[in-house]
Order: structure tokens, then C-alpha cells, then sequence
């Protein structure tokens, strides 16, 4: 493979997000691209935080097929919907935090929108706590086909950065290399827990 290094991090990333608690119970799945056409992502129903290089499989961008015959995350369609959209996000990284399973549930509407937070300035391209950041949110489901569509046609119609929430399950953020997206996860993270104690206090 040609991306022995992003690999690696990648591995480092998953057991930084076993540490933090975000993966409990298997969920969450990881992935990194390998070029225009190929990516690798975790197998399914694997702890995530204890993955090792040998826990990745490779699948193809363009079709969810993996060469290998065992099974890639039950999320794939999602992590290679995302290489296709953007072709600079190069590592997708899906968590299961109580903060981004809540509030996804609390807010109704279609987006999160965050605003007055200095940590805004975590996410590419935010440079003041005064903007709104929107973070969308979809509804959960089990037709992952049917999501990965639902989620393209909104990406048509109204930018979709850094990540994107699905209601009741978890958040699912990415980033030019694993760094930025470490750094996405960890950010919105951040702003997640703020918002949920902002709610909370000003009721
Ligand atoms: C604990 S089951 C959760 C899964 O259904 C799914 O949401 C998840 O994040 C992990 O699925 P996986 O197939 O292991 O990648
Ligand atoms: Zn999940």
C-alpha cells in the first residue's frame, strides 16, 4: 500500500478515541484513503480501540467492494461517499460520544449551529468565534445506501464541512490527513460538550 504512514496514524487515532471512551462497545469505524480510487477502512464489529494495521481492509471508492472478502464496517458507504465528494479529505474518523449522540437528539432541526466559541478556530478555515458554524444533522438509519444518498443530495444543495451528525448515533468528521481530522474530532467534541452545558445552565 502507498500509505503505510496515514495508516499508522490512524491506528494511533483509534486508540486515542478508545482512551477518550468515544468507541465504547465496537462502535465508531476508521478509514484513511490510499489514492483516487482505493481507501482503508476498519473491519466490522472489531473494538476500535485496539485496532492494529491488520484491522484495515482495503475498499474501493467507487463501489464499497473489498478484494479481500472480509467485512469492511457496517458504515463503509458513508466513509467512501465522503472520499468521493471531497477529494481532499483524506481520513474519515465515526464516534459514538454521548455528547454528539445527545445533543443530536435534543436539536430537531436539520443543523447544529454553533456559534461564540473561541474553539470554533479548531475547524480549517474559522478564524473567529463570532461566525455560525452550521454542523449538519441526519436522521439515523439502518439503509446505509439510502443515507449515503440523502447526504449527497444535501451536499449538493449547502456546504458540508468538517462533519456531520447522525441523530441519536454519533458524529462523523474528516480531515485533509489524520491530523486535521484528529483535530475535527476533537474540536467539535469540545463544542458539543460546551453546547450541551450552554443548554443545560440557560434553561
Ligand atoms: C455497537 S454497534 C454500532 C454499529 O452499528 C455502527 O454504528 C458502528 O459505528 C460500528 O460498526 P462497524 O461495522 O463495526 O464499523
Ligand atoms: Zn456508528
Amino acid at each position: 500500500m502507498t500509505n503505510n504512514l496515514q495508516l499508522h496514524e490512524l491506528v494511533n487515532a483509534c486508540h486515542w478515541i478508545g482512551q477518550k471512551g468515544w468507541s465504547p462497545a465496537t462502535g465508531g469505524n476508521m478509514s484513511v484513503r490510499e489514492d483516487a480510487h482505493w481507501c482503508w477502512l476498519s473491519e466490522s464489529g472489531k473494538d476500535k480501540g485496539s485496532l492494529t494495521a491488520e484491522d484495515f481492509l482495503q475498499v474501493s471508492i467507487a463501489d464499497n467492494h473489498a478484494p479481500s472478502g472480509r467485512k469492511p464496517s457496517a458504515e463503509t458507504g458513508l466513509h467512501t461517499l465522503i472520499y468521493r465528494l471531497f477529494p481532499q479529505a483524506n481520513a474519515v474518523l465515526h464516534v459514538h460520544t454521548v455528547n454528539a449522540t445527545v445533543l443530536s437528539r435534543v436539536e430537531r432541526g436539520p443543523e447544529l449551529l454553533i456559534s461564540g466559541f473561541e474553539m470554533q478556530k479548531s475547524l480549517r478555515g474559522q478564524t473567529t468565534h463570532l461566525d455560525t458554524v452550521p454542523i449538519a444533522i441526519f436522521d439515523n438509519s439502518q439503509d446505509i445506501d439510502a443515507l449515503a444518498r440523502h447526504i449527497e443530495h444535501y451536499a449538493q444543495e449547502r456546504p458540508l464541512n468538517y462533519g456531520f451528525l447522525l441523530r441519536g448515533h454519533g458524529l462523523t468528521c474528516w480531515g485533509r490527513d489524520v491530523a486535521e481530522a484528529r483535530r475535527h474530532l476533537e474540536g467539535l467534541e469540545f463544542l458539543f460538550e460546551c453546547e450541551m452545558q450552554r443548554r443545560l445552565l440557560e434553561k
